[in-house]
This record gives C-alpha cells, structure tokens and sequence, in this order.
C-alpha cells in the first residue's frame, strides 16, 4: 500500500546490561545467590552468571527502508541470534512491505521450524518482529499502541521486581517481587531462610503491598508446595516460575495445591501460541507472562493474548520495557505490567534497557502516562555511542 520497502537488514551484538538485563557488572541485586535449576550444584550457586546466564548478550535488529527511514529492536540473543537474522531471516525482509508482518512472521516461523520453536531462534523472530513494528510505526508516525487498537487506560500501573519491596513502596509502585535465594538442595534451613526473608519484607512493607516471589524455574513441586503453604500467612501474592517451564504437568498440580487465593504464575520462557496454549489448556497458572521479546515478538503476543482472555486470565509480561508497554496499554486482561529495577541496590528507578535504548520512559510514582508513548513505532531511538558488533552481514 505505498509504504516503503526494507531494503536493509542489520544485525547486532551488544554486551552490558540493556535487553541482556542479567549482564551486569559486580555486586548487584540481579546475580546474588538466587536460586536457579543449577544451584543443584554449589559451586554455581553464588552467582548466575557464573554458569553462563550473560552468556548471549544483546541482539539488536535494525531494519532500514527504501526512504531512510529505520526501525529497531533489542532482545536477548547476541551473536548466535545475528547469525540466525542475517544468514536466515533476511530472506523474508529485504524486498518486502513492512506492513505484511503477519506472513512474515510465519514464514520466518515455519522456515526455522526443524531447528528453533522456542529459546534463541523465536528470540531471533521477535526482534525482527519488534523492528517491524517499530518501523512500521515510524514510516506511519504512529506509535505502536495505536496500531494495536489504542490504549484502554490512560496510564500503565508497575510492580517493581528487585530486592527492595520496601523502597519500591515508597517509589509508588503497586507491589514488589523478590528472587527466591534458596534451592530445594539447600534444604530446610535453605527453606527457612527463603520464609524468613519474606517475613522480614512483609514486616517493612505492612500487610496490604503485594509481594511475589520468583522462583526462576528452581524448584520442585514438592518444594513449591511447601514454600507456598507457608508462605501465605506472610500474604504473599504469588509464586513465580517455580517450576521448569517443560513441567506442565508440575504447574497444573501447584495449581492445584496453593492455598486458596494465592496465584501461580509462569511463562516468561514460554513462547508461541502453542506453548501458552498449554498452559492455559491445561490450567497451569492464573496469570501468563510472556516476554515480548522472547515469546514471538508483538504479532505473536496478540494471538497469545486473545488465547489467555478466553480463558479468563491476565497477561503480565515479564519485563520488555517498551515492547510490553505499548500493548499493555491496549489491553483489558493486563490490567498493570512490571518494572524490572536495573539500579545495582536497587534503590533507584533507571530505565530498564539502559544504556541501549534512547528516550526509554520510566515509571514516576510508579506510572507512567500513556502520553509518554505518543511517539511512532516504540518511541525510542538506538544509542549509537554504545559498541555495536556486526559479526555477520547477508
Ligand atoms: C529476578 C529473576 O530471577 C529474574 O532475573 C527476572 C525475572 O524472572 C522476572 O523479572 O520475572
Ligand atoms: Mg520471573
């Protein structure tokens, strides 16, 4: 429809923080002793990135059209992904129209098929995806938002995930969720330290704050079970991702065995409609929180959505900064989003994407106006000063 064509295709890496938000230097909240599926071993218990957590880095896709114009997206991936995007990928870009992405997407889903699904190859497919949208957005001056039906609300509602829910309660936002320290191979002291920590967190924040506990796919059933029993009479909302996101059968009996009120959420390492379809068809959580960069991108995110409101849950999607905030807004079963707190205390509100992204909003008071998105595509620019790798070309 008159809309320029992609001519260019553009694949990079980045290290240092940014959409790789585990890739952190020293001494910060994100990587002290927070129980994964590897913390089985102590030697990798200390520290996530000591098993390789920060491994991939960034990949940033940049698309450029016939007219100059360029959109952008970051998402994990780093140079395995740029691989992935200009040797695989740009088959289905270079030439076309932007605003074909849903036959985009799916070519570039059933072309990888035999070797992707999930993980780095639909990280690689949302950040075309996400580069799409944004430069759609731009050759259209529409921010993303709009193209996806318009904002419900007039602004979005944080919880802060980080190690202070007490300074996030005094930031302005609605809740706050801990990483879970202790493993099932930390035993019952392990336990008592995990109910201590959260007992100690429900005294600061009073009893009406949320407060969530990420689990980062560490546990057990059996283990869950019992952290979520006992946790209840310290209020805590819900259990997160306790489970290895394969253990579908795992997540339906948590369900089913949490107190009565208490949610179980998961899915930030799902990805498509198929996966989430299982999660919903076979009742493994209240709430789904799909990443939009690593779950198929914003195309893939609304049949994702449409899927979970027919069955009567809320979508939450982990992290995602701007991608997770233009469609937040536009829909009723996300009724608030979440804010990843990247300050190393953390103590303060920084973006979450930092230093990646230009003009990335942040929550003041824990909210941000939907009027901080009126700008086309995704709203943000690409900081240039950081050191962009291009380790391939197509
Ligand atoms: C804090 C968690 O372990 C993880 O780093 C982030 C996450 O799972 C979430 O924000 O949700
Ligand atoms: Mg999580």
């Amino acid at each position: 429809m008159g809309l320029p064509k992609i001519k260019h295709v553009r694949a990079f890496m980045v290290r240092g923080g940014g959409a790789d938000y585990h890739d952190q230097g020293e001494g910060h909240w994100i990587d002290d002793h927070i129980a994964t599926p590897m913390s089985r071993y102590p030697e990798y218990r200390q520290s996530r990135q000591s098993f390789g957590i920060n491994v991939l880095g960034t990949l940033v896709v940049e698309l450029e059209a016939d007219d100059g114009t360029t959109g952008f997206a970051v998402t994990t991936g780093g140079e395995p992904a740029c691989y992935i995007v200009e040797k695989h990928l740009s088959r289905f870009l270079v030439g076309r129209n932007p605003a074909e992405y849903e036959k985009i997407w799916d070519q570039m889903y059933f072309s990888t098929q035999y070797y992707g699904r999930k993980g780095l190859v639909i990280n690689a497919i949302s950040g075309v995806d996400l580069a799409l949208w944004d430069l759609l957005g731009k050759l259209r001056q529409e921010p993303v938002y709009h193209m996806l039906g318009g904002a419900v609300r007039d602004e979005l509602q944080f919880y802060a995930t980080g190690a202070r829910p007490d300074i996030a309660k005094e930031l302005g936002f609605i809740g706050g969720k801990m990483a879970l320290h202790h493993g099932p191979a930390e035993g019952e002291e392990g336990l008592h330290k995990n109910i201590a920590t959260l007992a100690d967190m429900r005294e600061k924040v009073g009893p009406d704050f949320w407060l969530m506990l990420d689990c980062w796919m560490a546990l057990d059933v059996n283990y869950a079970t019992r952290l979520a029993l006992a946790a209840q009479e310290h209020g805590l909302k819900w259990i997160e991702e306790a489970l290895s996101p394969d253990d579908y059968w795992g997540y339906a009996e948590l369900k089913r065995n949490v107190p009565k009120g208490m949610l179980v959420t998961t899915g930030e390492h799902e990805a498509t409609r198929w996966g989430f379809r299982m999660l919903l068809e076979m009742e493994c959580c209240d709430i789904i929180q799909p990443d939009v960069g690593w779950c198929g991108g914003v195309t893939e995110l609304l049949k994702i959505s449409a899927l979970a409101d027919a069955h009567g849950k809320m979508v939450v999607p982990h992290g995602s900064s701007v991608y997770s905030y233009h469609f937040v807004i536009t829909r009723h079963n996300s009724p608030f989003a979440e804010f990843l707190m990247m300050h190393p205390g953390p103590t303060e509100v920084v973006p979450m994407f930092a230093p990646q992204l230009l003009g990335e909003p942040v929550p003041v008071n824990g909210r941000i106006k939907g009027s901080a998105l009126d700008k086309p595509g995704f709203g943000v620019e690409l900081n240039h000063e950081i050191a962009l790798h291009r380790p391939y070309s197509n």
